[in-house]
């Protein structure tokens, strides 16, 4: 079976009731997911983006059997998540980024311990896969620290070892390198990276932050309102968005606004200035150019993030 996982027309309505006056409430649905259809193959590593209060976390509510859909197909692996959770849960690891799985007052391994007889791991092979994820994870050194004293980055990759700890198929990541530094973000992007390639693992990513999607995702999927409206690669993505960079220089004085041709000035707050330029675009002829005619002390540049992006596809989309 290709289709690892599958939506057709999958929706999801929320009732809320809201109080409007003194006795007076109002109901109210909310379409968190609307008319959503999917395919993930086997293997696929795919990111799933969208602003705030797109339907992301629904989505994988429902893919993970925590929430039943209001209409559609949805299957995983073969299986209806919400009429088979606890078969399913054998088959899927999941790991929100904002919230912990781990036990906060007892040490790591505790909780690795509890998963093995939860999940019914058969012995040798909670060994072998925990000496591997100790070892690919670097929690060598962490595993009877209690979890409350891991930093951010050490508690994530504690996360993502009891997400994988019974070998699951699917792995959905939501938000997992939020907060982390960059070599934090480095190691769990390289561990998941391997864990796609060398354990064919199918991977669903969650994220605001673009550098995860175009590091680790060959196709991305963007929701919004509960729909679907991109789906495709991040190449593509940027084309329809026609998303752009920034290019932070600091010159060693107050300058007029600098004058190349790949890049146009966007703000000046003294000797600094942002250059924006194509995002498809490599900065390196900007670079050279601006070394070759200006006085440069730094340069950063910086990606646009998603909300950025996505603005820009409907403006564009507005104006077509
Ligand atoms: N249990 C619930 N009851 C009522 N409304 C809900 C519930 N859960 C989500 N919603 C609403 O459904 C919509 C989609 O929410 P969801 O959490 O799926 O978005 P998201 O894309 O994950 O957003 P974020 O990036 O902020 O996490 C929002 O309007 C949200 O307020």
């Amino acid at each position: 079976m290709s289709d690892f996982i599958a939506l057709e027309n999958v929706e999801k309505v929320f009732e809320v009731r809201r109080k409007t006056g003194f006795l007076k409430r109002e109901r109210r649905e909310v379409r968190a997911v609307d008319a959503l259809s999917f395919t993930v193959a086997r293997g696929e590593m795919v990111g799933y983006i969208g602003p705030n209060g797109a339907g992301k976390s629904t989505t994988i509510k429902m893919l993970t059997g925590i929430l039943t859909p209001s209409g559609g197909r949805l299957r995983v692996a073969g299986i209806d998540p919400s009429r088979e959770r606890m078969r399913l849960a054998h088959r899927i690891g999941v790991v929100f980024g904002q919230r912990t799985t781990l036990w906060w007052d007892l040490p790591l391994i505790d909780s690795y311990r509890l998963a093995h007889r939860m999940y019914r791991i058969p012995d040798a092979r909670y060994r072998e896969n925990l000496d591997r994820l100790v070892e690919l994870l670097d929690l060598g050194g962490l595993l009877d620290v209690p979890v409350r004293q891991l930093s951010l980055g050490q508690r994530m990759r504690g996360d993502i070892a009891a997400a994988l700890l019974h070998d699951p198929e699917v792995l959905y990541l939501d938000e997992p390198t939020i907060g982390l530094d960059v070599v934090s973000k480095t190691k769990v992007r390289d561990f998941l990276r391997e864990l796609n390639t060398e354990r064919g693992t199918t991977v669903l990513l969650t994220t605001h932050d673009l550098q995860d999607i175009e590091q680790l995702c060959s196709r991305v999927m963007v929701i919004d309102h509960g729909r679907l409206v991109y789906d495709g690669t991040l190449a593509g993505l940027h084309e329809a968005g026609e998303s752009e960079r920034t290019l932070v220089v600091d010159l060693e004085r107050e300058l007029p606004p600098v004058e190349v041709t790949a890049a146009r000035v966007v703000k000046v707050e003294g000797a600094r200035q942002w250059l924006a330029f194509p995002a498809g675009q490599s900065a390196a002829p900007l670079v050279a150019d601006l070394a070759a005619r200006y006085p440069l002390l730094d340069l950063s540049v910086r990606e646009p993030d998603i909300e950025a992006v996505i603005a820009r596809m409907y403006a564009e989309k507005a104006v077509s």
